[in-house]
């Protein structure tokens, strides 16, 4: 079951810059930065209510994120939603003919498994799906 909007991703070149802009825009520091080295990214996380906004920038040429802003301008990079069972989604989703980006949910950010769906079979938007797992979780 999808449960919640757990963030939406933006992407950024200058992470410093967005940091400053996105705290004074929303009126809080961010509550967490984290490196994700298997997705050659820095994140920042703000809370905003029940959902985040999570800025991203590419810490290699291989990045996803580096990738796209050679061809698009920053901004939102993809939707994420919370589910409380992510295999149980990701065959649902395979079932109904989307297109997987990944056989096997991954460590994301936050403590969270992830997996992605293609933008070309969700209308041109990228969705994440994200599970919470406890830090010390290990798959
Ligand atoms: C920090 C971890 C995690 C978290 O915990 O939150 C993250 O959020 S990591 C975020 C970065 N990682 C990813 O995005 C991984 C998943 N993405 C991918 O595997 C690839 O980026 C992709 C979506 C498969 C695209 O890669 P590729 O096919 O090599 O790029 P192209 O430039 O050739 O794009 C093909 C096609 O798709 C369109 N596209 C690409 N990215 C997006 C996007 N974010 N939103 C919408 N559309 C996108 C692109 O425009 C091309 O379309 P056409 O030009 O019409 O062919
Ligand atoms: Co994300």
């Amino acid at each position: 079951m999808f449960t919640n909007l757990e963030h939406l991703g933006l992407a950024v070149h200058d992470l410093e810059a967005a940091t400053a802009l996105y705290t004074t825009l929303l009126g809080e520091p961010p509550y967490k930065k984290e490196h994700v080295a298997s997705e050659a990214v820095d994140t920042v996380f703000f809370q905003v209510g029940g959902s985040k906004i999570e800025l991203l920038a590419g810490t290699s040429p291989d990045s996803a994120i580096t990738k796209y802003l050679t061809k698009k301008p920053e901004g939102i990079h993809h939707v994420a939603f919370e589910v409380d069972d992510i295999r149980a989604e990701m065959a649902r989703l395979r079932q109904e003919g989307f297109v997987l980006l990944n056989e096997e949910p991954k460590r994301g950010a936050d403590n969270k498994l992830v997996c992605f769906v293609h933008p070309k079979s969700a209308a041109g938007v990228l969705v994440e799906l994200c599970q919470s797992i406890s830090p010390t979780d290990h798959e």
